[in-house]
Order: structure tokens, then sequence, then C-alpha cells
């Protein structure tokens, strides 16, 4: 039996990569022929992720029939298609998501759609600080793996461990899911930062106060403090709040520069989850009774519903309040 990763992006390429690194057969499922072609043919994705060279022992394809033979599926598809694609899967194998984001219409985080969606699937989900071309190239490199079931969690970790690549197992699943989620929304604030010229200081109060509305949001939803303060928390918000390799802080930066987020957005072939789970985690958090002010500025400038000065005026000017 071999292991499957399903979405060829960035990341399910590199997953693939690392499975494979150890020279076993992994199937990848891509949505686009030509991605399929690319891999079979000459061993490379040039368009998610060019540059590297992939093993051999990874074979593509576009027949999620062909993840029939798979005893465990990485899921990797960008959040708001992994419903449509979790329903394709063959039934009752493992399901690893790696998807970072809230769905649109339900709120449901990534394990909950995947539970409806195979009801008899064994889920757990894998989130932290992991950009894709760094784990393809094999640099060092450590991330949360979180399951309910902990002798799954166990035997997981230990079917994806390599020698620079270490799982931390957790049994918080939802911990592990608003932390990824809700750091793709506050990296755009950071690039929007880096992009209007607001400073260092700036980017770490937003980093700080940006964790206070994870963790607010995050206890309120039944997460642990401590899995927001791990990894897929506060691990992935320092990375995706510090590099314009993430393309959430690249998003903001151009926004910070005063480009229009439609202008943005259009037109990309690259996923940018941060812009889609912004207004989804703003109601929900609405709902909830949390207050995430960050979250909310970032929603403002999505929607282009306030100019960005007024938007940072605004934040600044709220009342004191205690830390
Ligand atoms: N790139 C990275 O460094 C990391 C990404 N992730 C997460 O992995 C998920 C996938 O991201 P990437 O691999 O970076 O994607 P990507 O931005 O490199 O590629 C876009 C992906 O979306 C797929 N797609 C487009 N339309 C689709 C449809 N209708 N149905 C199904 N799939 C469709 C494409 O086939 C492609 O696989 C996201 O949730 C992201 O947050 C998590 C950790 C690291
Ligand atoms: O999730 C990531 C790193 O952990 C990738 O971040 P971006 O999706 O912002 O590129």
């Amino acid at each position: 039996m071999k292991a499957g990763v399903i979405g060829a992006g960035a990341w399910g390429t590199a997953l693939a990569q690392l499975l494979a690194s150890d020279g076993q057969d992994v199937a990848l499922w891509a949505l686009e022929p030509d991605v399929v072609g690319a891999i079979n043919g000459v061993h490379e994705n040039p368009l998610y992720l060019p540059s590297i060279p992939l093993s051999p022992s990874i074979r593509a394809t576009g027949d999620m029939a062909d993840m029939a033979a798979c005893d465990l599926l990485l899921v990797v598809s960008p959040a708001q298609h992994l419903r449509s694609v979790v329903r394709q899967a063959p039934a009752g194998v493992p399901l690893l998501l790696c998807s970072k984001g809230i769905e649109a219409g339900t709120s449901l985080l990534m394990s909950q759609v995947a539970q409806q969606a195979q009801p008899t699937a064994p889920i757990a989900v894998l989130s932290g600080p992991t950009f894709a071309h760094e784990v393809a190239r094999g640099l060092p490199t450590a991330i949360t793996l979180a399951c309910e079931d902990v002798s799954l969690g166990q035997r997981l970790a230990a079917r994806i461990a390599r020698p620079s690549f270490r799982p931390y197992l957790s049994d918080d699943v939802i911990g592990a899911e608003i932390g990824g989620a809700v750091k793709n929304v506050l990296a755009i604030a950071c690039g929007v930062a880096e992009g209007a010229g607001l400073g260092l200081n700036a980017r770490a109060a937003l980093i700080s106060r940006g964790f206070a509305e994870m963790t607010r949001f995050g206890l309120a939803r039944g997460a642990r403090a401590e899995t927001l303060g791990g990894l897929s928390g506060l691990g992935d918000l320092v990375l995706t709040c510090s590099s314009t390799n993430s393309r959430n802080f690249s998003l903001g930066k151009g926004l910070g520069e005063g480009a229009r987020a439609a202008d943005l957005l259009s037109n990309r072939r690259t996923v940018a989850e941060g812009a889609h789970t912004a207004p989804v985690l703003r109601d929900a958090a609405r709902a909830a009774g949390v207050e995430m002010p960050v979250v909310e500025a970032v929603c403002a400038l999505l929607a282009d519903a306030a100019p960005l000065g007024t938007v940072i005026d605004a934040l600044l000017a709220r009342p004191l309040r205690p830390e």
C-alpha cells in the first residue's frame, strides 16, 4: 500500500516529494492535466512548484479512482474546494488534512467539512510553519499533527516523519485548525504594514495583538491555549507574517502599497487563503461575541470599504485597554 496526496499545488507537491524522499511510491492527484503530464513526463511541477526536481517515485494522476490503491490520503486542496475533492475520494481511508481555512457559507473547519463529506474516514490534521519550497528542498521543518485518536496520530506521525521533517503530536484538532486559518488573515495585515511602510514596531504589534485575537477566537471555539501557542498557531503566525514568500503577506503588501484587492485577486492561479477566510472568520467571531479588530480591518481593506489611512487610524484610535 502507498500514500496518496490529493491536490498538486505547491504544498501537495512538496508533501509528495517529502513522502517519496525515502524511495516509496506516492500517488499524486492533480486537477490540471498539464500538471499530471509534467510530473510524470519530466518530474517537475512548473505551474505550482517550479525549479524543484521531483522524485520519479511520484506518480501523478487526474483520475481519483487511482487513489483507491492508497491506505493514507493527504488532502491538500484549497480550503474552499476541500468538500468537493473529499467527496470524490475513496471511502474509509484515513485522511490527513493539510489545507488551512474555514469554509464559506458553513463556518466549518476542514475536519468538520471532511467528516460530513466522508463520514467513515478517520481524520487528522497537519498544520504548522511550512513553506512548501523549503520542505521540498529538504530543509529542517517541524509541524503539528493533530488527531483525536492518539494511536492513529502516532502511526501517522511515524509514517510521515523524515530526518528533516518532525511532526509533533496533539489531540487538539480544532486548535491546530484555528491557528492555521487565522494566521493567514493576520499575515495579510502584516503585509499591509510592510507595503504602507508602517515599520517593524507595527508588525510586532500586529503579530502580538493578532495572536490575542487568535487566542480569544480559538478558546471560544474549544481550542486549547497551548495549541495556539505552538507550531500550528504562533509558529505559523511568525513565519507567515515575516516574509514575502507568503502569498497572504504579499497580498497584504500590495494592499498597503495602494492596490485594490479586486485587482490583486483577479486572475491569480495560486491561493491566498486569508482573503477567503477573513469575512467568514469576522462573521463567526461577531456571532460568538469575540472582538477581532485586526481581522475586521483586513476585511474592510479586502472589501475596499474604506481608504487605507482611515482603516489604520481607526485601529490606532481604539479605546485604551488592559493588555
Ligand atoms: N504553499 C504552502 O507553502 C502551504 C500551503 N498550505 C495550504 O495548502 C492548501 C493548498 O495550497 P497550495 O498547495 O499552496 O496551492 P497553490 O496555490 O500552490 O495551488 C492552487 C491549488 O488549487 C487547486 N485548485 C484550483 N481550483 C480547484 C478546484 N476547483 N478544485 C480543486 N482544486 C482546485 C489547484 O489544482 C492547485 O492544486 C491551502 O489551504 C494552503 O493554505 C499549507 C502549508 C503550506
Ligand atoms: O501556510 C503557509 C506556511 O506555513 C504558507 O503561507 P501562504 O499561504 O501565505 O503562502
